[in-house]
């Protein structure tokens, strides 16, 4: 069996997926009533921000997807008692923190990219940590010269070896003046993480702010760091000596609302994400709306619905906050393929991200896919190397398909598209997308999708 189908049965037998395989027949608008909760890309942080408590730590509207049972096992291997008060509630108790044993972490390599945000609360607290292979969704090489170029400003021993990455702090940690080379989100969470506990004070300068962010910050302050965001990305970390737990909910997940988002556009639906909000989404919400799909914000949720006259092609550029985010391209281009004209997708966050159009292509969608991206003089974002574009013209009609899904939103798009086709598709590896998408299987239930588990 090969990793990557080994890591998605592994990510849907944590949830507690029935089969890897689903058989959709499409043709049925998702119409009704989901909820998001809590964001996986802050909730999993605010797992290890608990590392650095004297006390323990109340997180709120914790999705029940697979990359916080990862995260939840990392930190019971390094002796954090876990326990889930009320559903949807994680209490972190890390008064015994301890070295885990390499193989313990080791459990958990290639699982998710969490790990490396593990090495500045454990050095404060022990001393020493070991990073295992990391995980997450395999879009392009993923170095982590950032985190570790950051944490040795800190004061921090780097030693590789061939069991992964082991690093010291012979001399403590103290703050440190860093500029990233790009606003990564997860360069900025590792010199969060580790300066609100270093000696002095950090200035990082080309930090990212996703919301995601910024609800880490709240959560570091509610914990009694001093954190001052200036403009320009330019952050501020006066170490402080000590940080209690924290008591908090948890941002709703962006990320899958927008996902349902293009979901009932595509399939020509109506879906009302409980729990979504527009300020987050503005980007997300202008595009959707460039493109002919119509919302209304409620008071407790957003309503999303493709409103019966022709998709129009859009010209988007994926980027940083408060730009149009990566993880949003995959569903919007299947929505993408019903639009009257040539649509333009230019990913410059990741150098490969379009793997799964391959599928979309087999099911009928006319995408061309440019590796080195596409020269356009209407452009908002930096032109960078590493990017690619899609370029999709439609309306085409998608007909059904044996695919394979790649990628956690890669496959979300997959089950949309084959959603939205005439006839039946088998799609295989569906435990990736239990990454991320908190009870997908019900959601589509819910929504009057027609489809089933294959044996
Ligand atoms: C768990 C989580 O929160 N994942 C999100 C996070 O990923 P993640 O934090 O891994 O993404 P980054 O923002 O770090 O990556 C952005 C870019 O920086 C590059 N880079 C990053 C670190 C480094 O040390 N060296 C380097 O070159 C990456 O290869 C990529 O080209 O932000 C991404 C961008 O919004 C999202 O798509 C992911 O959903
Ligand atoms: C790329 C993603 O996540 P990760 O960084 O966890 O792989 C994603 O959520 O789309």
């Amino acid at each position: 069996m090969n990793s990557l189908l080994r890591d998605a049965q592994e990510h849907g037998k944590r949830v507690g997926l029935k089969s890897d395989k689903l058989i959709v027949n499409g043709g049925k608008p998702l119409k009704g009533t989901i909820t998001v909760r809590g964001a996986k890309n802050l909730v999993t942080k605010a797992m290890v921000a608990s590392l650095l408590g004297e006390t323990e730590s109340l997180l709120r509207d914790v999705p029940e997807i697979s990359d916080v049972n990862i995260v939840r096992g990392l930190l019971e291997a390094h002796g954090v008692l876990v326990t889930s008060p009320e559903t949807g509630e994680l209490l972190l108790d890390p008064r015994n923190v301890e070295s885990a044993h390499f193989a313990e972490i080791d459990a958990h390599a290639g699982s998710s990219r969490i790990p490396i945000l593990f090495c500045g609360p454990l050095l404060h607290r022990l001393g020493e940590a070991f990073i295992p292979d990391l995980g997450g969704c395999r879009i392009g090489d993923r170095p982590i010269d950032f985190h570790l170029d950051a944490l040795r400003a800190f004061g921090a021993v780097v030693h590789k070896g061939y069991e992964g990455i082991h690093l010291t702090a012979p001399s403590g940690l103290s703050g440190a003046n860093i500029e990233l080379p790009y606003p990564s989100v997860g360069a900025t969470e590792q010199v969060l993480l580790t300066a609100v506990r270093a000696k002095g004070v950090t200035e990082l300068k080309n930090a990212a702010i996703e919301p995601e962010i910024m609800d880490l910050i709240a959560i570091l302050q509610k914990m009694g760091a001093i954190i001052t965001v200036e403009p320009n990305r330019v952050i501020f970390i006066e170490g402080v000596d000590s940080l209690r737990g924290y008591t908090h909910t948890a941002i709703f997940d962006r990320n899958e609302a927008a996902s349902w988002a293009s979901a009932a556009l595509a399939t020509e639906g109506d879906i009302t994400v409980k729990g979504a909000r527009q300020q987050e989404l503005m980007t997300f919400l202008n595009i959707f709306r460039k493109v002919g799909g119509a919302f209304d914000v409620e008071e407790d949720g957003i309503r999303f619905y493709h409103p019966g006259t022709p998709l129009k092609p859009v010209v988007v550029e994926t980027d940083v906050h408060p730009g149009f985010m990566t993880d949003w391209q995959q569903p919007l281009v299947v929505a993408l393929t019903k639009a009257e004209g040539t649509s333009v997708v230019h990913e410059t966050v990741y150098e490969n991200r379009f793997g799964f159009t391959e599928a979309l292509i087999e099911m009928g969608a006319n995408i061309e896919v440019h590796k080195q991206g596409i020269e356009s003089i209407t452009r908002r974002v930096p032109r960078r190397p590493l990017e690619q574009a899609a370029v999709i013209t439609g309306p085409t009609k998608l007909h059904g398909a044996d695919v394979h899904v790649p990628d956690l939103r890669g496959g979300f798009s997959h089950l949309i598209a084959a959603l939205t086709a005439e006839g039946r598709s088998t799609i295989s590896n569906v435990g990736i997308i239990s990454r991320g998408y908190e009870h997908f299987i019900d959601k589509l239930n819910l929504l009057g999708a027609d489809f089933d588990f294959a044996s």
